[in-house]
């Protein structure tokens, strides 16, 4: 496979099945995964991105299978600062690619006066855009970002949804949210947790999108 994200009879869960089986093909371009509290969406993205095991089925990922994840916690150790963070993660990456420069991410992240400090020091918004530097570390086959939106002020929230429009064209670009609004600012291409099953749906396929995606999650 050369491009895109392709699930094959993918169920996923810990014990039990929580969502599955889903066969999905996605292209670059945003897809919002759309789903009700607890009902899987972020064991589905950490099951894509290879934490997890599936319960069965499997995950290709086109071109050179990189995978970018965004999760709830940041990839970061608490104890060491961010700089010492970004250097660890940067010697990981060489070991399979050429990773960025790290003054360019410093830059482009607005790191500057975070790089001294300790991660557990830090406010959730400061943790996740030391977090996405760490993730931009190399050009991603895929991204996955599990509610990146939430808890950005509004300046940040901007800078990362341009950057998100930029990554998604390049790449598929799973994210979660719980807003609508902002699901449909974003994208026209919704995946919808539904009952055990994801389902894709595009916007064209609805007549009233905020009202009609509302009520297919009051059902599911
Ligand atoms: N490590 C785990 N071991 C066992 N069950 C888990 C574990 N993590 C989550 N679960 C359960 O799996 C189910 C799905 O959780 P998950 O976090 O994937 O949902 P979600 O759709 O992302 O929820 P939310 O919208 O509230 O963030 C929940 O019932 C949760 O309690």
């Amino acid at each position: 496979m050369t491009s895109g994200v392709a699930l094959d009879h993918l169920i996923v869960g810990y014990r039990q099945a929580l969502l599955g089986p889903v066969s999905l093909h996605l292209e670059n371009g945003i897809h919002v995964l759309l789903g009700r509290n607890g009902t899987g969406k972020t064991t589905l993205m950490r099951t894509i991105a290879g934490i997890l095991p599936p319960l069965s089925g499997r995950v290709q990922v086109g071109a050179q299978g990189r995978i970018g994840y965004l999760g709830h916690r940041a990839a970061l150790n608490e104890g060491l600062t961010v700089e010492q963070n970004l250097r660890f993660w940067h010697r990981l990456t060489r070991l399979y690619a050429s990773p960025r420069d790290l003054n360019s991410l410093t830059e482009q992240f607005e790191l500057q006066e975070l790089l001294p400090r300790r991660v557990r020091q830090l406010s959730r918004g400061q943790r996740q855009r030391a977090d996405l530097a760490r993730l931009s570390l190399v050009e991603p086959d895929l991204l996955l970002l599990d509610e990146p939106l939430t808890g950005l002020d509004p300046v940040q929230a901007r800078h990362l949804r341009d950057r998100m429009l930029d990554w998604s064209a390049r790449c598929p670009l799973i994210y979660s949210t719980h807003s609508l609004p902002e699901a449909l600012e974003m994208t026209c291409n919704f995946l919808l947790v539904q009952g055990q099953a994801v389902r894709a749906v595009n916007i064209h396929d609805l007549a009233d999108p905020e009202a009609d995606l509302l009520r297919a999650l009051e059902g599911a």
